[in-house]
C-alpha cells in the first residue's frame, strides 16, 4: 500500500496533487511520501521485532538527509559503502554505534575516518582489506571490530547485474577460504572479528535463495564457534524485493519467520541492511511529455526526464510503471509507445512497446516505485541539472533537494591559468 492515488482525476501524493508540485517545482522531480516511507520502515521493523535486531538502512538506496532523519527517528542505523555515505548518516543523526561499513574498496583514509567516528563494524570483503584495517587501527592505537563478508555462492535468482553472492562476483570472501581468513584475523592484534556478514543480491522475489544462503552461513558459524571464534553478530544484508509490476516478493513477516527458523538458537545479534524495501515504493518520479513523435513504425513519448535522472531502465532494463497524472477516462485505448528521454544515447529508453492511454505534449507522467536507486544514481550527463527531490507530508510538501542550476555545474570547473 502506498499513498499515491487518483483523487478528482488527478494523481496525488498524500493530499497534494502532483500537478501542483510540477507547476511549483518544475519537472523532472522525485516526489516521496512521508506516510509511505514511515509505514514501510515500521512494517519491516515490527516484522523483525521478535528477533531484536539492529536494522541498518542501506544509504545507497536513498541518502537524502530528510529521508535519513525520518529513518533515524524510527530507530534505524545505517549500512554505508563510502566515507561520503558515512558522513551523510552521521549528519542526519544516526549514531556511529549503529553504522556498518560495507564495500569492496575501502581506502585507508575511509578506514581511518570510520575508526575515528567509532562505527559499529566493518564488513570486510577481502584478506587485503583485513590487513589494511589492521595497519590503520595499529597506527591509531585502536582495535577495529569487523565482520567478514562471506560469499555463499548462491544464485539469488535476480537480474544478473544486481546479484552479489555468486562465486564469480567481486563481493565478499570466497566460501572455501572463510575458515582460513577467520584464523588469519585472529592473529591480528588490532582486529576483533566477532561477526559474519553476507548480502547475496538485490530485488529478490523469493525466499529460497535467502534461506539457502543463510542456512550455509549458519553451518559456517557453528564450525567457527567450535573452533573458538567469538562470533556474536550475524549481518544478513538486504535484498528483499518490491513489486514493480506483477512480482510478488515475500512479505517482511514471512522473511522474518524464515530468518527465525534458520538462525533461531544461535544466540547472535542479528543485523539487517534493507534499502529498496523501505524506500522503493515511497517515491515516484514526475516528468512532462515534451513531444509526441510518430515515425513509420513507432510512436515515441519524449519526456523531459532522461536516463541520467532515473538510470535503472537503461542500466538493467528495469521495469517502472508509467502512469498519466491526469486519470485516463475509463475505457480509454491503450496503445503501445516507446517512452524515451532527451539524452543523446540510444539507451535512453524507459520502456518499449508500453501500452499507454493517450497523452499529449505538456501532459505529466509519473514513474512509480522510484524511491530507491533513483535520485541517488542520478547524474548530470548532457549538462542536465541534478534532479530535485520533494517530500510530501499530508497536505504540505517541502523541496528536500533543490534543482541544481547549470551555473552551479559550470562553477565546479576550474580553468588552469595556462589556458
Ligand atoms: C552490502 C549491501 N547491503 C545492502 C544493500 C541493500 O540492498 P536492497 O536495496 O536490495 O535491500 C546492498 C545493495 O544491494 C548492498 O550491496
Ligand atoms: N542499484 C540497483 C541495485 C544494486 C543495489 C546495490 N548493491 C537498482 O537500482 O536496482
Amino acid at each position: 500500500m502506498d499513498h499515491f492515488e487518483y483523487r478528482n482525476g488527478i494523481l496525488h501524493a498524500e493530499d497534494v496533487p502532483l500537478t501542483r508540485i510540477a507547476a511549483e517545482v518544475g519537472t523532472p522531480v522525485y516526489v516521496y511520501s512521508r506516510a509511505t516511507l514511515t509505514r514501510h520502515a515500521r512494517v519491516f521493523r515490527d516484522a523483525l521485532a521478535g528477533l531484536d535486531p539492529l536494522i541498518c538502512y542501506a544509504v545507497k538506496a536513498n541518502g537524502n538527509q530528510a529521508v535519513l532523519k525520518l529513518l533515524a527517528a524510527e530507530g534505524y542505523g545505517a549500512d554505508v559503502v563510502s566515507a561520503g555515505e558515512m558522513k551523510r548518516a552521521l549528519a542526519a543523526g544516526i549514531p556511529a554505534g549503529k553504522i556498518v561499513f560495507s564495500g569492496v574498496a575501502k581506502t585507508d583514509a575511509e578506514i581511518r575516518a570510520a575508526l575515528e567516528a567509532g562505527i559499529l563494524q566493518f564488513n570486510v570483503e577481502s584478506d587485503a582489506e583485513l590487513d589494511a584495517i589492521e595497519q590503520v587501527a595499529a597506527a591509531m592505537g585502536v582495535t577495529a571490530r569487523v565482520s567478514l563478508r562471506i560469499n555463499p555462492d548462491v544464485d539469488a535468482g535476480t537480474h544478473a547485474k544486481i546479484t552479489t553472492g555468486k562465486a564469480d562476483n567481486k563481493f565478499g570472501i570466497a566460501w572455501d577460504r572463510a575458515i582460513d581468513v577467520y584464523a588469519h584475523a585472529r592473529r591480528l592484534p588490532h582486529v576483533e572479528a566477532t561477526g559474519i556478514d553476507l548480502h547475496i543480491g538485490s530485488q529478490l522475489s523469493k525466499l529460497e535463495p535467502f534461506e539457502a544462503a543463510f542456512t550455509r552461513t549458519v553451518e559456517l558459524i557453528r564450525r567457527l564457534k567450535a573452533e573458538g571464534h567469538p562470533i556474536r553478530h550475524l549481518d544478513l544484508g538486504g535484498g528483499l524485493g518490491i513489486p514493480y509490476s506483477d512480482e510478488t516478493p515475500p512479505a517482511p513477516q514471512a522473511y522474518a519467520e524464515m530468518v527465525h527458523r534458520v538462525t533461531g538458537n544461535l544466540d547472535l545479534k542479528l543485523i539487517f541492511e534493507p534499502g529498496r524495501v523501505i524506500v522503493g515504493n515511497a517515491g515516484l518520479m514526475l516528468s512532462e511529455v515534451v513531444y509526441v513523435k510518430e515515425t513509420a513504425s513507432k510512436r515515441f513519448l519524449i519526456l523531459d526526464a532522461g536516463m541520467n535522472d532515473l538510470m535503472r531502465p537503461a542500466l538493467y532494463d528495469a521495469y517502472h510503471e508509467v502512469v498519466a497524472v491526469n486519470e485516463p477516462a475509463a475505457g480509454a485505448p491503450r496503445d503501445p509507445v516507446e517512452i524515451v528521454g532527451p539524452v543523446c544515447e540510444s539507451t535512453d529508453v524507459f520502456a518499449r512497446e508500453r501500452p499507454m492511454p493517450p497523452v499529449a505534449r505538456g501532459d505529466l507522467v509519473a514513474f512509480r516505485s522510484a524511491g530507491a536507486y533513483g535520485a541517488t544514481m542520478s547524474n548530470t550527463y548532457n549538462a542536465r541539472e541534478l534532479v530535485p527531490e520533494v517530500l510530501v507530508d499530508g497536505d504540505r510538501y517541502a523541496v528536500i533537494r533543490p534543482r541544481q542550476t547549470v551555473d552551479e555545474l559550470i562553477a565546479m570547473d576550474r580553468v588552469p591559468d595556462w589556458i
